[in-house]
């Protein structure tokens, strides 16, 4: 088993005056996918909060949330982005919006490569200069996901990310996700109200049920050893 980079014990996922999760243990494992599955508004968002909070804020919850990374080696990409038809900026320069180095104008030549690199993983050279108001749904999620990466995370948090897409738009980013988990050694939250997916692309799910969590092994447990 590879290493943890994640471990949660006993927490209590609580909104003012009601605990959403209680006693919540489940543990993150470098390189793997892990789903978090659950109805509309059992807490899937709010958990996910908490890690960031508790990645940021080590002392705060160190008793239940332990990371083994630090917050800058964490990105999330958001369930809903405000790109409409007009949105004018290409493709390339959005992916490159989150490097933090702002004394400069144009980029250097590593970062130039790290860009080169990103697109061609993720399959977006064709519209690298397109507009990405004009991208399509499913081209849109990869630059997300390639917008991401440029800062090398360890751990990403897909809120969502194929919510919006068509079968097999859905299919083949969970494709990309998996293999850019097996290039990248990465780590990945999914949080998903697709069961299908789970099944086929999932190495762990966490369900929220009842307002507590299950953690299982997806790969030990599939019928027919799918990831044994
Ligand atoms: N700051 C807050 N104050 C009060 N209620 C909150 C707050 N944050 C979240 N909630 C409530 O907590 C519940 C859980 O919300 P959350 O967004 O975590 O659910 P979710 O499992 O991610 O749902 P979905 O699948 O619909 O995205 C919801 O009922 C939400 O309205």
């Amino acid at each position: 088993m590879s290493k943890k980079i994640l471990q949660v014990e006993q927490l209590n996922v609580t909104i003012p005056g009601k605990v959403l999760i209680h006693q919540l243990s489940f543990d993150v494992y470098s390189g793997t996918l892990l789903c978090l599955t659950g109805d509309n508004g059992v807490g899937k968002t709010t958990l996910i909060k908490y890690l960031l909070q508790a990645a940021k804020d080590t002392i705060s919850f160190q008793k239940e949330i332990r990371f083994n990374i630090n917050f800058d080696d964490i990105q999330l990409v958001p369930q809903f982005r405000d790109i409409d038809d007009e949105f004018p900026l290409s493709v390339k320069d959005f992916i490159v919006l989150n490097l933090t180095r702002q004394w400069l104008p144009w980029l250097i030549k590593s970062e130039n490569e790290q860009l080169q690199k990103i697109i061609n993983l993720t399959n977006l050279n064709d519209i690298k200069n397109r507009a990405l108001g004009r991208a399509s749904g499913g081209e849109k999620q990869r630059v997300y996901l390639a917008q991401a990466l440029m800062t090398h995370p360890k751990l990403l948090i897909l809120d969502e990310s194929t919510s919006n897409l068509d079968y097999e738009s859905r299919i083949d980013l969970l494709k990309l996700v998996k293999k850019i988990i097996a290039q990248e050694q990465l780590t990945v939250i999914f949080i998903t109200h697709d069961p299908e997916l789970v099944q086929m692309f999932g190495d762990f799910e966490l369900n929220i049920n009842n307002g507590h969590g299950e953690l299982s092994n997806l790969r030990l447990t599939t019928k027919g050893g799918k990831h044994a």
